[in-house]
């Protein structure tokens, strides 16, 4: 039996223990609200409203079970509950339905479906080794360039999450200016296509690997945008890139160390023309220190998994574009925790 080492006189902590009990219990909403998802009851409580009797019937789980998954969702925010009768807040409309245009549940399920990446043990060794774990390799990007069910299953994830914030940015950057993006990494092209849809006059093209540009391809076709986007396949370490006057990174700077942004900052400052400009969009640190906020930590740590990159912080992403050449580069808060670091070749 272990001998107790806790010091025999005791003093008054000088705050309660809040933070604590938030850091430990934050952590099972999130299985609260994947099991939900997972077993439908955000359509469910869409297309019914229904009661907790209703809902445990037509879900088949015990009154207890249900009621903790449904005080979950409404704690956060996603549900309420009126004259007994659970429903869906705006919030879970727009991001929980698979109807909504800007559903996030296919970011859950790529979660879900990695688990493993986000237990313990696995962040445990990602921190220690320095080394990412998701797939069971250290280049999720060489399996993508193989496996076509992945390729597809990530992309469609990224889709879910960047639909959102690009519709945002795309009307707040001033793009009247610019003819032709270069959405670089672009995945499913939701940069892309939402840039080209805000601004009539821009056109676009989403850069990345052989096997991405196929899913970005569909997507283009999905929002019937074929006569003003198009998807060119490429390697961005080593291609040279399309012609364009916007060059834009979205979660990309974020997967790879400080040395590889640089070689991209300096990548695009090679292929724009005078005037053209490189815009960076990511979740960003507040301060150089990279003290908070929590999110973007949190981010970092997703990212362990995922990768060999981390968040950076404004002043980072500033350096990386000032030293390659760009100027007026500024920093502007975009969507939720989303802030894009823009500059121009002068
Ligand atoms: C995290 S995703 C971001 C996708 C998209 N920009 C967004 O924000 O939704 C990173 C993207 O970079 C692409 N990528 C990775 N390595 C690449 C390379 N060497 N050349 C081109 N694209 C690459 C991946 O295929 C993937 O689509």
């Amino acid at each position: 039996m272990n001998t107790v080492t806790f010091p025999s006189s005791v003093t008054m902590p000088r705050n309660d223990d809040r933070p604590l009990w938030d850091v430990l219990l934050g952590v099972f909403g999130l299985p609260a609200l994947f099991i939900a998802h997972r077993l439908g009851l955000f359509e469910l409580v869409d297309a019914k409203a229904p009661t907790l009797e209703e809902l445990c019937v037509e879900l088949k789980l015990a009154r207890r079970t249900a009621q903790i998954l449904v005080s979950t969702a409404t704690a956060l925010d996603f549900m309420t509950v009126e004259d007994g009768r659970y429903r869906l807040t705006p919030l879970a409309e727009d991001y929980l339905l698979p109807r909504s245009s800007t559903y996030f549940g296919y970011y859950w399920d790529l979660i879900i479906d990695n688990h493993q990446v986000f237990s313990f043990d696995a962040l445990k060794n990602a921190i220690v080794n320095d080394k990412p774990t998701a797939y069971g390799v250290d280049d999720i990007y060489q399996t993508h360039r193989e496996e076509e069910e992945r390729t597809r299953e990530f992309t469609r994830a990224m889709h879910s999450i960047s639909l959102p914030p690009a519709m945002a940015w795309a009307r707040k950057l001033d793009l009247a200016q610019h003819r032709q993006m270069l959405d670089i990494g672009g995945g499913s092209g939701a940069h892309a296509l939402m840039a080209a849809q805000a601004v009539p006059t821009l056109n676009a093209t989403i850069f990345d690997l052989e096997t991405v540009c196929p899913v970005a391809e569909e997507f283009i076709a999905h929002y019937g945008m074929g006569d003003r986007v198009s998807a060119a396949r490429g390697d961005m370490w080593i291609d040279p890139f399309p012609a364009a006057d916007f060059h834009f990174y979205s979660h990309v700077f974020h997967g790879w160390p400080p040395e590889k942004c640089a070689f991209l900052s300096r990548k695009s400052f090679e292929h724009l023309e005078p005037g053209g400009r490189i815009a960076v969009h990511e979740f960003v640190y507040n301060d150089a220190d990279k003290t908070g906020p929590f999110p973007v930590a949190a981010m970092s740590m997703v990212m362990l998994g995922w990768g060999v990159g981390e968040q950076y912080s404004a002043d980072e992403i500033t350096r990386f574009l000032s030293q390659a050449g760009f100027v007026d580069v500024e920093t502007v808060p975009t969507f939720g925790y989303y802030n894009i670091v823009t500059g121009r070749k002068p």
